[in-house]
């Protein structure tokens, strides 16, 4: 399997760190599964572009600031940075339900925003790691290959079933990373 972009998409809350049905709403809020952190370094290692798009839907509702979530991701920088990777860039919808904008999932601006930011002529052939449907929803216009991991709601996206015919599914960020390196070590003998 070529990998002409080796870009890697992924959903934040519930993928990269604990997601809560009560909003991650602060800094402290915040908790990174260590194995994803690790997994983001290990894809930046391997030549990967590693980057994030998140709807934070709590900016409009008035629980954290922008401040707050800019302070969470500059905390996620860091650590992967630590770890010895690099995430290239990092889109959020600050938006509602109800603000009829193009960037909250399941519609594909935030990953046009990659695209864009990237300098990629295309996301085809990009792969979009969520944990709700809406995540790998917002990818199929663009041509990223779909992921659901089981961490966060994923169990539950699971469940229900729909939507994930074409979707590979794995526990959580590591299984997939462990899953995509080793196939390309594969496909590169
Ligand atoms: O998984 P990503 O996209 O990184 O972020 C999801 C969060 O913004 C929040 O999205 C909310 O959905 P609504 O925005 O209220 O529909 C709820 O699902 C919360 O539990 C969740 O923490
Ligand atoms: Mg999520
Ligand atoms: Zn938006």
């Amino acid at each position: 399997m070529s990998h002409s972009s080796k870009l890697v998409i992924l959903d934040r809350d519930g993928v990269i760190n604990r997601d809560s049905d009560a909003y991650v709403k602060s800094l402290d809020e915040w908790v990174p599964y260590p194995t994803a952190i690790e997994a983001i370094a290990r894809l930046s290692r391997a030549g990967w572009t590693v980057a994030v798009a998140t709807n934070q839907s709590g900016i409009a509702r008035g629980y954290y600031s922008k401040s707050v979530l800019e302070s969470m991701h500059q905390r996620l920088r860091e650590l992967v940075r630590q770890a010895g990777g690099e995430i290239a860039h990092i889109a959020y919808c600050p938006h509602g339900p109800d603000d009829g904008c193009d960037c909250r999932k399941p519609l594909p601006g935030l990953l046009e925003e990659i695209r864009q930011a990237l300098g990629l002529e295309t996301l085809a052939d990009s792969w979009m790691v969520g944990d709700s449907l809406r995540d790998l929803q917002a990818g199929e216009p663009m041509g990223c290959r779909p992921v659901l991991v089981r961490t966060g709601k994923g169990r539950r996206t699971e469940a229900k079933g729909e939507g994930l015919s074409q979707a590979m599914i794995f526990d959580d960020l590591a299984a997939y990373v462990d899953w995509l390196l080793a196939t390309e070590a594969d496909s590169a003998d």
